[in-house]
């Protein structure tokens, strides 16, 4: 195509450019006016109920034609640097940088945020609780492999609540600083992701090392400096190492997921499509799971999700993980936690959080 056919058009896309620039600097100042009433009345300023809310808007209001996923990606931004103006957040997750936490952390707060890379899940524990980070976002179920077991008992005890969920396509690449495997002796990933890919690895290298280390991005750093060693982890570990990718796509389950927790002290308001995260405990006794649950049946809270974790203290045998469809201030939901209290020897509510996109 000639440049005289796209001068014209590229006239259209700068004035649509000089619209939409115009609009957002006047949403922004919006914005500002409701920073403004929030800091008057020490509001919260992150919203997640909010947010999500105006990304399934603009799903339901797309014309087209781009697809409802990228519209929702450019408002995320849009909304986190609107936030930003109001107050910058910063948020801890399991580091260092390029990880699949890091990733959940801009998936759910855009990128004009401050993350701030942590060695453990403690530590991103101990940064919000401590108030060091406004939040924290930490792994909780892998779907190939299941729960993030010191997660689990980290939520047990902490005063944080559960404000936001998360939800990640986990692809893995098998990487290298050459592109080759020529000369690689050890393939090292987290254990999580050396699990997911179990299968492929028996199959293409049954022959070389496995190394579990502390995280995939721990993985890709070692890859970049060390020719005998082959990173697993995401692409986007291996561009901040400079890796080349040998094979992408590895892991055994093509539709495999991580589900990530936002922690922090905002208990978030109902956004109209929510879950709930109770643990509970029951005496070991015949029956005793059955009647448990049995509140949610009667005022029909659906289950999405239950996990048993043994009790360590001796003083029960287990503690259920369960998650329920709803917030914990529809009346329905209400009613049936109260009947699930009485029956519970241990009862806690983790939190309401809107349902991840
Ligand atoms: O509606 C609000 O409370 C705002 O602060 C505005 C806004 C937005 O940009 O739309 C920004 C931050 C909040 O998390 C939610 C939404």
């Amino acid at each position: 195509m000639s440049d005289e056919k796209l001068t014209p058009l590229r006239a259209r896309i700068d004035a649509i450019d000089a619209q939409i620039l115009a609009l957002l600097g006047e949403r922004a100042g919006v914005a500002q006016e409701v920073g403004h009433i929030k800091a008057e009345t020490n509001a919260p300023v992150f919203r997640p109920e909010r947010e999500m809310q105006v990304l399934r808007n603009v799903a339901e209001r797309n014309p087209g034609p781009l697809a409802d996923g990228d519209v929702q990606t450019i408002f995320r931004e849009i909304m986190s640097a609107c936030r930003a103006l109001e107050k910058r957040v910063t948020v801890a997750y399991l580091g260092p940088v390029g990880t699949f936490s890091e990733q959940a952390v801009y998936q759910q707060f855009g990128h004009a945020v401050d993350g701030m890379p942590c060695a453990s899940i403690d530590e991103v524990f101990r940064a919000a609780e401590a108030g060091t980070a406004d939040f924290g976002v930490v792994p909780v179920e892998n779907s190939t492999e299941g729960a993030i077991n010191r997660t689990l008992d980290l939520l047990l005890q902490t005063p944080l609540t559960i404000s936001g969920e998360v939800s990640l396509p986990v692809h893995h690449s098998l990487m290298t600083a050459s592109g080759t495997m020529a000369g690689v002796e050890r393939i090292c990933a987290h254990p999580q992701a050396l699990a997911q890919c179990q299968a492929w690895l028996n199959q293409h290298y049954p022959a070389v090392a496995r190394q579990p280390v502390s995280s995939n991005g721990e993985a890709a750093r070692m890859a970049a400096e060390d020719g005998t060693v082959a990173a697993i982890a995401g692409e986007i570990a291996g561009e901040k190492h400079g890796l080349q990718v040998v094979s992408a796509h590895i892991q055994d389950d093509p539709h495999n997921r991580t589900r990530f927790a936002v922690i922090g002290r905002l208990r978030t308001s109902p956004s109209g499509h929510d879950h709930t995260s109770l643990v509970l405990s029951v005496a070991n006794k015949a029956g005793a799971v059955y009647n448990l649950l049995a509140p949610l049946a009667k005022h029909g809270v659906s289950m999405t999700r239950f996990e048993s974790r043994p009790a360590r203290m001796g003083t029960w045998e287990y503690y259920f993980y369960v998650d329920v469809e709803g917030h914990s201030d529809d009346e329905r939901m209400a009613r049936a936690l109260v009947e699930l209290k009485e029956n519970a020897a241990f009862f806690k509510v983790l939190g309401s959080y809107p349902c991840s996109l």
